[in-house]
């Protein structure tokens, strides 16, 4: 990766059973996100400034489990995981946030409003390359339906709900985030990649 990297995003709703009442908003609210941080990326912004902006938007959709699209626990009570992660230092900001409904952006820099939509049909997440060749990724989400009060999934934990490297690459998981966490399933991938990415120069 170099200074004259072309920039690319990639952004996810998602990877369990999405209803067919739904299906035709989820793929458009997917296309909406990738539009616009891949904007961001052409005007020279960071890969952060670009997952953040696409995975925010998500957020902000019903349609999604983020955000104001966030499913609720047992208790009725929404409680969402996110994460972002800078590749080039390695640093990440999320955690739980119950009360805000762009997690996502506040794990960077932003702010959020109070959730009234619980609709959503599941974890949203984005992976970016810059001009500058650093990686990010974010992934946010309401966790899974009628999860116990208090349950942290994969998402906002380094490793598991994702990972991004600029020497290599970056990571953001969906799935059951139980079995996510067991595996280290994002770092797993990032040592996968590197290991391609060392086999290939030796080629
Ligand atoms: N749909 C998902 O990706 C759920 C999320 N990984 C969690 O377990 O909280």
């Amino acid at each position: 990766m170099n200074s004259t990297q072309h920039p690319v995003i990639a952004v996810h709703g998602g990877a369990w059973a999405i209803p067919d009442t739904v299906a035709e908003a989820s793929v458009t609210g997917v296309k909406l996100a990738v539009k616009e941080g891949f904007r961001i990326l052409q005007q020279g912004g960071t890969a952060v400034d670009a997952v953040v902006a696409a995975v925010s938007l998500m957020e902000d959709n019903p349609v999604f489990d983020a955000g104001i699209g966030s499913v609720l626990n047992s208790a009725g009570e929404v409680e969402m995981d996110a994460v972002v992660m800078d590749g080039q230092t390695l640093k990440a900001g999320g955690g739980m946030c119950p009360e805000h409904s762009t997690p996502c952006a506040v794990g960077s820099s932003g702010h959020g409003e109070g959730q009234d939509i619980n609709s959503g049909c599941d974890t949203v997440g984005a992976v970016a390359l810059d001009s500058a060749g650093n990686t990010a990724f974010a992934t946010s989400t309401g966790g899974i339906t009628a999860k116990r009060p208090g349950r942290v999934g994969d998402s906002p934990i380094i490793g598991a709900g994702g990972y991004a490297d600029s020497q290599v690459g970056a990571v953001s998981s969906t799935g059951h985030g139980e079995a996510i966490i067991r595996t280290c399933l994002a770092h797993h991938i990032i040592s996968l990649m590197n290991a391609g990415k060392h086999q290939d120069y030796g080629q």
